[in-house]
């Protein structure tokens, strides 16, 4: 069985060749097109995987963290931040409790 990092893995190599693709055949290569657009849909799934998780159970909110998943590759990709980025700023962040570093802003 696959892990989920190996899933969007193989998911961000398939948006990456979707780069300079047909519209008219790739969903992928539309939202790649088109930036805003891309944000907006992951705003839209964003909001359905909230719903999801208070008001639908467990099936759906793994359906709707699919689509946002997703929805946030294709962003980063559209955007050109690399995956590498990211995980450089989540193991920056590795061993700091949320409480402390927000503490650390003056925040309560
Ligand atoms: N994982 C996905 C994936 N998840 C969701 N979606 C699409 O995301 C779209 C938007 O989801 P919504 O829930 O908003 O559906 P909707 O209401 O019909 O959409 P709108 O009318 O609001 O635009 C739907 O058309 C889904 O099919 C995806 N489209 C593609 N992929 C992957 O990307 C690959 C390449 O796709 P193409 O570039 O389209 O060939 C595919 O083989 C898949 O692996």
């Amino acid at each position: 069985m696959s892990t989920l990092f190996d899933v969007l893995e193989r998911l961000a190599a398939t948006i990456e060749a979707r780069k300079g693709g047909d519209p008219a055949t790739s969903y992928t290569a539309k939202l790649l097109n088109d930036p805003a657009l891309a944000a907006k849909k992951l705003g839209e799934e964003a909001v359905e995987t909230v719903i999801a998780a208070v008001a639908q159970g467990p099936d759906a909110l793994a359906s709707e963290s699919a689509d946002l998943l997703y929805h946030w590759l294709v962003l980063m990709a559209a955007s050109d931040v690399s995956l590498d980025t990211v995980a450089e700023k989540l193991a920056a962040r590795e061993g700091t409790s949320g409480i402390a570093e927000k503490a650390s802003r003056g925040g309560s």
